[in-house]
This record gives structure tokens, sequence and C-alpha cells, in this order.
């Protein structure tokens, strides 16, 4: 395997050869059980994906048994973290679990940066990182994790109360609107937050970052993106102690090349675990495209798949805010339960907006890329790019014909379904040659075949879908 300048792997297996990398071959794949959890869990668990260990010691062997465990006991965790996970329903670790845990967990701590795809534990893993080095005898904040939405950083802050149930955590939020302004301290063992608020709280000094020891960046492709949350992020990330730093930890589904020299500036010296560049989306999830006649002709044909779109719960992502609110509004016009959410609602609505979704109140959720990534609801298993995911838009939507398709936005969009081995179904809208082209570059960068579904033969597409779910 080629190695780019970032020590990053770029194509083609690694040589067995090599002493601090490996790849994992898996067992085959076996047919999965639709209906049994405990099945779907174990198919999770004995994946077939291949990842790449590299471990920052170059003496170090990967395939040390020292670097992986079969189970959560082998970790040496506190008992009331054990208890923690098994209340969570969590028997055994998942795949990135079993291999990233003993790297995380090591000590001294070592730097880390991990991919894995999309519903396959990667939260547990920081989690459970981050409470196991916090001193609870110390009313100071010791670890801190940054996310790229409020939704997100709710979710995550959920597993961090549910499996530090049995300590005595102590948690605070750094989202908007969450604290009064006349906050002057937060003494929170673990905050949870976004960049910006971070960065506000930490230069107005309630964040001490004093004894901060762990730093987590979930999504940490979009955290550190140029165009995206990275000013903010290093910002925070600069305010942390310098000598003896804090043990640094990135995750994400998804690596693009030009993001990866920053995080290895960000994170030097870190233990690594990566997927191989087609093996970024999970195979249980099986994705559709529906060849529209024209943009009004998408609205007639979601609005065919209602039916079908409330059995679970579903997802439909548009590129701007406007069309989300637009279709929403219409379709309850016509007598349909749609849910709208995006970054222009304020907090409060958010918050309530996700939480009723979330509880399986609304069945269908329409929204942008704010929650494309990260949301974990078992339930959802469809998701439909309404108009597909497409690169620097913002800039460029009056010049359309050239724009090209996100491939991370749309491995994370389809990968709010099929959760932890469930099977889920993705479609996307194509209706023009603009947007055929680019699903087909879609379906080039991942590798991954996207089939067609008929607009106008119901029965013949609810068939289909089915079969796909089954
Ligand atoms: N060891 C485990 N056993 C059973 N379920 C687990 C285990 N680890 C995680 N899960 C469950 O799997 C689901 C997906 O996990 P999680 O949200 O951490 O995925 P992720 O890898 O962070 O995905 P994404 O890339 O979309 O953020 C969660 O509902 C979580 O509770």
């Amino acid at each position: 395997m080629e190695k780019d300048a970032d020590g990053f792997f770029t194509s083609a297996p690694p040589a067995a050869s090599a002493p601090a990398e490996t790849t994992e071959p898996q067992p085959a794949s076996e047919p999965t059980e639709p209906h049994a959890t405990s099945d779907l869990t174990t198919d999770l668990i004995k994946s077939t994906f291949e990842v790449s260990v590299t471990l920052a010691d170059q003496q170090a062997d990967p395939n040390s048994p020292l670097f992986s465990v079969k189970s959560f006991e082998e970790l040496g965790l506190h008992e009331d973290l054990l208890k923690g996970i098994y209340d969570m329903g969590f028997t055994k670790p998942s795949k990135i679990q079993e291999r990233a845990l003993p790297l995380l967990l090591a000590n001294p701590p070592q730097n880390f940066i991990g991919q894995s795809q999309s519903g396959t534990g990667k939260t547990a893993a920081f989690v459970l990182t981050m409470l196991s080095r916090v001193d609870f005898s110390k009313s100071q904040t010791q670890a801190l994790c940054l996310a790229p939405s409020r939704e997100l950083a709710r979710q995550i802050m959920s597993v961090v109360v549910t499996m530090g149930k049995y300590t005595p955590v102590q948690t605070e939020y750094s989202i908007k609107d969450n604290l009064p302004r006349s906050t002057t301290r937060i003494n929170a063992h673990v905050i949870v937050g976004t960049p910006g608020t971070t960065v506000d709280l930490i230069r107005r000094k309630v964040i001490d970052t004093s004894e901060i020891k762990v730093f987590v960046l979930d999504e940490a492709d979009n955290m550190l993106d140029q165009d995206g949350l990275a000013e903010q992020t290093l910002r925070v990330k600069n305010a942390l102690p310098r000598h003896g730093g804090p043990q640094v930890i990135l995750f994400s589904a998804t690596f693009p090349h030009h993001v990866r020299n920053f995080a290895n500036k960000v994170a030097p010296n870190a233990n690594k675990i990566e997927l191989k560049e087609n093996e970024l989306s999970v195979d249980n999830i099986r994705q559709f495209y529906m060849d529209c006649r024209n943009e009004e002709h998408k609205y007639d044909v979601l609005v065919s798949l209602y039916s079908l779109l409330t059995i679970g719960q579903s997802i439909i992502f548009c590129q701007r805010r406007n069309t989300a609110d637009r279709i929403a509004q219409r379709m309850t016009a016509e007598g349909h339960k749609v849910a709208s959410l995006h970054g222009a609602k304020d907090a409060a609505e958010r918050d309530a907006i996700i939480d009723r979704f979330r509880e399986g109140k609304e069945k269908v959720l329409i929204t942008t890329n704010v929650i494309a990534r990260g949301i974990d609801i078992m339930q959802v298993n469809m998701v439909v790019n309404y108009d597909l995911p497409l690169l620097g838009e913002r800039d460029n939507w009056s010049n359309r014909q050239d724009a090209r398709p996100d491939i991370d936005t749309y491995i994370h969009r389809i990968g709010r379904t099929g959760r932890f081995g469930r099977k889920g179904i993705s479609i996307n809208f194509v209706h023009d040659k603009t947007t055929w082209a680019q699903m087909e570059q879609i379906e080039k960068a991942t590798g991954k075949q996207i089939i067609r579904i008929e607009t106008n033969d119901l029965d013949a597409m609810e068939e289909q879908m089915k079969k796909a779910l089954k």
C-alpha cells in the first residue's frame, strides 16, 4: 500500500511485511438475519471491512493481542464504567472499539486518529476514554469534546450521561443559548459543545482549560476543514495546555486528503486506524435512485413515497434551508405529517424538533446538511437525497452545472440509516443531465452500485424497497 506524505494510506492493500502497519482480514460475510438485534450486532462484530492500524511506536506490532480486545472486561475499566456499558445493552466491543479502545486507553496517553464507517460505535469509544481519564475527586474540567452541530453535541452528551450514570461525573454543554449569560465558571468534568460557543466561553474564562486531559473532535474532518469549522476549532485547541498537553482524539467516517495533513498536525504522533477508500460506507445500506422529470416532479415523487417514508422513520436531505421549509410547508398543507429542521431555526426549536423525531413522534424529517453527520436514530430506515450534496454550493449556486458532488457528505448522509448493522435504504433524486452525472460520480467514488427504481410504479417500488429492508 502506498502512503502519502502524511502517513495515511492512499491505495492498494498494505504489504504484509510492513512492521508497524497491518490490514486485518475479516471473516467472509454471512447472510444477515434482519430482525434479531443480537444477530445484527454479531454481524457488525464479525464485520468484513478491513482496517489499517498504524502505531506511533514503529517498533510495536499492531497484530499483537495487546492491541485488540474481545471483551470490555479486558480493558481494565472501573467497574462503575463497565456497569454503565452493560446497562446500555453493549455486550461486546464493536470492530472499531475492539481495535481502538486499547490504543485510546493505554498509558501514557497517545494521540489517536480513528476512521470507521458510520454507525459502528465510534462515540462509545471516545466517551469511554473521556470518562476513564477523569479524576472525579477534582471539580475541574478534564475532558472536552467538540462536534459540528448542537444536535450531535446533545447526542454525545446523552452517551456521556448514560455511560457515566454509575460515576459521579459532572457535565456541561458549551452550545448556544444553554448557559445563562451571568455564568462565570464551569467546573464540570466533561464539556461537550460546538466550536463557536466553546471559543466564546474560553475567551470569557468561563471554561478553564488548564486541567484538560482529553480533547476529542468528533467528525474531525469536518471540524478541521478550512471551509468549515477549522478556525474556531483551532482557537480552542490553542487554548489547551501546551506542556504535557491533552490526549487529542480525532474520529470520523471520512478523512479526505485535503484535511489529513492538518489532522496530523493537530494530533501529532497519533496511533491511527483507517479504512480503505472503497470501504467507506457499509454494505447494509442499499442505494437507489429515481429519475424525476424536473425539479417540480421531485416534489410529486416525494409525496408519492410518503406511505413508504413512514413505515419506519425517514430523513429527507435538501441542499438549502428554504427548500426544506418549502417542501415541509407544502406537504403539511396537503395533510402529510412532516417536520423541518435547519440551522436558521432558533436553538429551542431545533432541540424540540430533533427530540420529537428521536422519540418517534415525527416520522419524516426534512432537513439540510446540519444533521448529515453523527445523528444516531436506529428507527431511521430511509434516507432521501432530494438534492444531491454538492461541494462549494454556497459560493457557486448560480453555476450549478460545474458543481461537483460532495462525496463525504453523501457518505455521512446515507449513514443516518443502517446503524450498527441494521438494514437501510437511500434514494437519490436525479432530474437532469447534471444531477445524473453527479450521481455517477458518487457511484464511482463510493464503489457501491446505485440501483434505479421506477417513479411511476408504486407497487414495484414498494416491493423493491421492502426487499431491500428485509
Ligand atoms: N459495542 C456495542 N454493542 C452494541 N451497540 C453498540 C455498541 N457500540 C455502539 N453501539 C450502538 O451503535 C449505534 C451507533 O454508534 P455511534 O453513534 O457511536 O456510531 P458512529 O460510529 O459514531 O457513527 P457516525 O459515523 O454516524 O457518527 C449507537 O446506537 C450505539 O448505541
